[in-house]
């Protein structure tokens, strides 16, 4: 786990997180660059999806603390606020009811099926909204360097981030050690 100290969006961007929500739910996530965010989902209500290259807006809003927001073709839309210098952060999920309803829709390597969840958001239910509002509490910390394809590129598996959390995932250049 890095230790630096975040001052700069810079020193945002290219940063790799883990981290679990009070609700139990465990997220990696990662600041592809200034405008793309990557990540994966290791527990809670759609546990197993995973996506890249999401465009977000990410702004620094003093220094040391960030704000990411964004839309996804489910309907989606997600506010994250990040510490990482406290290693804590607050996300807000915005999920269509069709979602709540049919989590198993959206649980795949989102890229390969857009459609799948633009058809989805239309032929299904958008509301009531189901809101998320959690703290979390930040579990790993990896410097992977911006628009970095190698950080988030295989479906999450059981004790995955076990193994990233321990170093036996990526080796110092930011790729896999295993296949
Ligand atoms: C729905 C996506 C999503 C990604 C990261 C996060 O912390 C919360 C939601």
């Amino acid at each position: 786990m890095t230790d630096k100290q975040f001052q700069t969006l810079d020193d945002f961007l290219g940063t790799h997180f883990i981290y679990t929500y009070d609700n139990g739910w465990e997220y990696e996530w990662y600041a592809k660059n200034d405008h793309t965010v990557d990540y994966r989902i290791h527990g809670g209500m759609v546990a197993g999806r995973w996506v890249t290259d999401q465009p977000a807006e990410i702004v620094m809003l003093t220094p040391g603390v960030y704000k990411v927001t964004w839309t996804e073709p489910t309907g989606t839309d997600v506010a994250l606020d990040s510490l990482p210098n406290e290693q804590k952060m607050h996300g807000t999920i915005f999920f269509p009811k069709w979602v709540q309803d049919h989590p198993e829709i959206t649980v795949t390597y989102q890229n390969e099926h857009i459609d799948l969840m633009e058809e989805s958001r239309e032929k299904y239910a958008t509301y009531p909204k189901l809101i998320v509002p959690e703290f979390a509490k930040i579990t790993y910390m990896g410097d992977a360097g911006q628009d970095n394809d190698a950080v988030i590129n295989q479906t999450p598996y059981a004790g995955m981030t076990d193994d990233i959390r321990a170093g036996k995932f990526y080796d110092e250049h930011y790729r896999h050690t295993q296949a």
